[in-house]
């Protein structure tokens, strides 16, 4: 089979477009700007704005729109960027698939399929475009997302088929498949009828990529946070206009003020932080060459605890190679590529070769394939007899030129030897045979063979009586970069078990190769005997699982959960899809995995790498941190600036700040907390310390301690300058323009202070970012301008600031700075693990 030339493929690509539904998802730009116009911060600048204007102030209400519209601005970049990174993620999430191009097997993005190209399906498999069945092989089709009914349906080639039949979905016997619908069950070849929006499905207009952006429990923690400081807020401004109006006359200053105030305590920054922080996170973990494709797995993978990891393409790369074989004889050949084997190899070479499907993609086939080519010329497949989970062995019957049949299989060496009806004492030498091979870390299969007649093939493969041919043996290197990463899981305090469904002793062989140093090895077998309770005894050790059916994996996961164990799981087949979906990590393979086991996923390794697990995990625990940081950071830097505007209502100080100085105050910090903190690195012992346990809040006490304790100190250094320099009688306007300098400094001192954990004041100052130096910049800039340039201290009613005032101002920032880094050492010692 030819298929399409890759020319041809290109000009109807150009001609017809691409395969793919057109996306609803994205927002208009009025859409964007309507909810910009929503955000509560704009309104208050708006409605502060309107209030200058009426009072005649025209330069503080151009000042404030100024501000509206940075904020807009800063809004709308925010979002762009955002929806672009969703975008990028929504690309990685488009489904691939193997087509026939030039005779040659390609994988390429479902997007690029076009009409006439021949696919291949097999189980597991999303079908990418409606398409007519040119051979197939027992194919079952689950289409119930064209027609609501559940139950598979059966296809037969077009071929096969005596009348022309209209194509539609739903029925057996039919030679036609429907994009978006799943394999089920065997594998056969389409070609491609229509694609995009003339398929069914385009017809239907129904969308299958899902992103889910949300995490619920951050997204509930972080309501919660919200309505902490709504509620605390809407009481204090209240107060404040009534206060402003009933002692100190003007209810439009009042409302002046209580603007001022809602601004500064506007807790708007949280939903942003999270937001922000989940899609950026999700696209650094893209980075890592791994898709999450729900936003709770970044939450969840930070605290994982177990991961459980199958063996085969996850820890070894899957490059198979046939590096040993053996004769029932025991005598036995390394196959060399220089050398032709011995003649005495060649039938088992030769049965081994049949009983692969024709046109191989196992990796296992592939090696055997190599070394055998053209072992099925002159003869023709018959039928063939899958792998079953009960039943490891697959057999193909074949028809030679004679008119006699031979029955190949393969499979794993008991059932071989099963199937054989081998003895006791022949089974028992098998094995020892098969353990000698598996201790060098080999994958073994047996190969039997039989004759018979095509006219009464059995039901199942018990029903030949077939011959042992011999072994084979499987070489799989080692990923390079398993043992590293198995060792960071470890110091991370994360369990790494292995679930395989290869032989025992491979798997062992595997495990300690891999560093995995396992106490012992369960089977299957072992597994069935086991209380569930014992199960998750069992798992909490360091154990192998091999021999391991896909739902004995269902079971293990379900032991772990109950054992209050975070999960994190591999998974490839369609088989895995209900385990994936039952751990709390489901991770799927992009590269190997099946569309189902995609999925029911939530992240998936675009590499089948397991490196890229750690490397997640290593990220998500980061995102977490930063968003911890950013969070306290926006508790603590709201005190003083609340405070701060509530000062003088309590006190009969002069008032100092309006709208125009906390709009300012919140241009710096808005972006402080999604972009400065998100960007931060990561703390030096993120991979050396234990999961964070999952219950626990994304704000523990300790860290709220922490955050009033800055903002306390905050408030007391800049409220302390104040009261000072009032008492000294200093004019409202230079006591203004002080308490401003010393508010900001002492604010780009939490960042510092809030940017690590550790306790370094050196690291504080010279961890990279390039953000912070940004920031650091501007807000350097503006306080010069706006002592320098006197329209501009006009509009901030700043009064001239003498060098001994701004001394006193660097002093008060040093002192918080230098304060808060030394009381991390006593508060770490306090709260060992949740920081600081
Ligand atoms: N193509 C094949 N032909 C014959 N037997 C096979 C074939 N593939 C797998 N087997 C047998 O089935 C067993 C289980 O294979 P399976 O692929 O289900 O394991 P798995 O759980 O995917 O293993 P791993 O964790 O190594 O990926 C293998 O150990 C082997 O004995
Ligand atoms: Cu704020």
């Amino acid at each position: 089979m030819q298929g399409l030339t890759a020319p041809e493929a290109q000009a109807r690509l150009k001609a017809e477009g691409f395969n793919e539904l057109p996306r609803t998802e994205r927002r208009t730009i009025v859409q964007l700007i309507l909810e910009v116009l929503r955000e509560p911060m704009l309104l208050l600048l708006l409605a502060g704005g309107l209030i200058y204007f009426v009072l005649g102030d025209l330069g503080e209400a151009l000042l404030l729109l100024v501000f509206a519209s940075i904020s807009i601005v800063i809004t709308i970049v925010q979002e762009a960027r955002t929806e672009r990174v969703l975008e990028s993620l929504r690309d990685l999430t488009s489904p691939r698939a193997l087509v026939i191009r030039g005779g040659e097997h390609i994988r390429i993005p479902g997007r690029e399929i076009v009409r006439g190209d021949l696919i291949m399906l097999s189980e597991g498999d999303r079908v990418a475009a409606d398409a007519t069945i040119v051979r197939c092989d027992d194919l079952l089709l689950d289409e119930s997302l064209l027609t609501g009914e559940s139950v598979p349906v059966r296809k037969l080639a077009h071929s096969t088929l005596d009348q022309p039949v209209a194509p539609h979905a739903g029925g057996d016997h039919h030679p036609f498949v429907f994009s978006g619908t799943l394999v089920v069950r065997g594998s056969g070849v389409a070609e491609v009828t229509s694609t995009g929006v003339r398929s069914e499905i385009g017809k239907i207009g129904q969308s299958l990529h899902s992103l889910s952006t949300e995490a619920p429990r951050l997204k509930q923690q972080t309501t919660r946070l919200v309505a902490m400081f709504a509620i605390a807020s809407a009481f204090v401004i209240a107060l404040t206009v009534l206060l402003y109006g009933l002692y100190r006359g003007g209810w439009l200053e009042g409302v002046l003020a209580g603007i001022a105030l809602g601004m500064s305590m506007l807790p708007e920054e949280f939903p942003v932080v999270l937001t922000v922080f989940l899609a950026m996170g999700a696209w650094r973990i893209s980075q890592a060459r791994v898709l999450t494709r729900r936003a709770s797995a970044i939450e969840s993978l930070g605290a994982a605890t177990v991961l459980c990891t199958d063996k085969t393409g996850t820890l070894t790369e899957n490059r198979m190679t046939v590096a040993r074989l053996v004769l029932p004889d025991g005598s036995q050949y390394t196959p060399d590529i220089a050398a032709r084997a011995e003649h005495t190899f060649d039938a088992l070479i030769e049965t081994g070769v049949l009983a692969c499907v024709p046109q191989p993609f196992d990796p296992m086939e592939k090696a055997l394939h190599s070394l055998g080519p053209g072992a099925g010329t002159g003869r023709r497949l018959v039928q063939s007899y899958g792998l079953r989970p009960d039943l490891l062995a697959m057999s193909n019957v074949w028809r030679g030129g004679d008119g006699e049949c031979v029955v190949a299989a393969k499979g794993a060496p008991e059932t071989i030897g099963m199937l054989c009806g081998m003895s006791a004492e022949e089974l028992a030498e098998l094995r020892a045979r098969v353990d000698a091979l598996a201790r060098e870390g080999l994958r073994v299969l047996g190969v039997a063979r039989a004759t018979c007649a095509e006219t009464d093939l059995p039901e199942t493969q018990r029903g030949f009586s077939l011959g042992f041919c011999g072994l084979t043996g499987f070489a799989d290197p080692l990923r390079p970069e398993v043992k590293g990463a198995v060792a960071e899981c470890r110091s991370a305090g994360i369990r790494v078990v292995m679930i395989t469904g290869d032989y025992p002793a491979t798997a062992s062989a595997i495990a300690m190769r891999a560093g995995l140093d396992p106490e012992r090895i369960l089977t299957g077998a072992d597994a069935e005997g086991m209380a569930d309770a014992e199960l998750a005894q069992a798992a909490r050790g360091q154990a192998v699982f091999a021999r391991i059916a896909p739902a004995q994996k269902l079971r293990i996961v379900n032991a772990l959960k109950g054992a209050g164990e975070i999960v994190a799981m591999t998974g490839d087949g369609v088989n895995d899809a209900p385990s994936l979906k039952a751990a709390h990590i489901g991770v799927a393979m992009g590269g190997r995995g099946t569309d189902v086991a995609r999925e029911a996923s939530s992240i998936v390794l675009l590499d089948d790498d397991f490196g890229s697990i750690v490397k997640a995990i290593r990220l998500g625990r980061r995102i977490y941190d930063n968003l911890r940081k950013a969070m306290s950071f926006i508790l603590a830097v709201h005190v003083p600036i609340a405070g701060l505007a509530l000062l003088p209502l309590v006190t009969g100080l002069p008032l100092l700040f309006g709208p125009v100085h906390i709009a300012f105050l919140e241009m710096i910090i808005d972006p402080v907390c999604s972009l400065v903190f998100e960007a931060e690195t990561e703390e030096r012992d993120v991979m050396r310390r234990p999961p964070r346990s999952p219950d626990e809040p994304l704000l523990p006490r300790s860290l709220l301690v922490w955050s009033a304790l800055q903002g306390a100190l905050a408030l007391a250094l800049t409220g302390g300058v104040m009261v000072t320099a009032n008492a000294y009688g200093m004019p409202a306007n230079e006591l203004r323009a002080l308490t401003f300098f010393s508010l900001v400094l002492v604010i780009v001192s939490l960042i510092f202070v809030n940017r690590s954990f550790s306790t370094s004041l050196i690291e504080a100052f010279t961890r990279p970012n390039r953000t912070l130096a940004i920031i650091v910049v501007f807000v350097t800039t503006v306080l010069s301008l706006s002592l320098a340039w006197p329209a501009a201290a006009d509009l901030f009613r700043f009064g001239p600031l003498h060098s001994d005032d701004l001394a006193v101002t660097v002093v008060a920032a040093l002192v918080s700075l230098v304060l808060l880094e030394l009381s991390k050492y006593p508060l770490r010692h306090r709260w060992p693990v949740s920081v600081p």
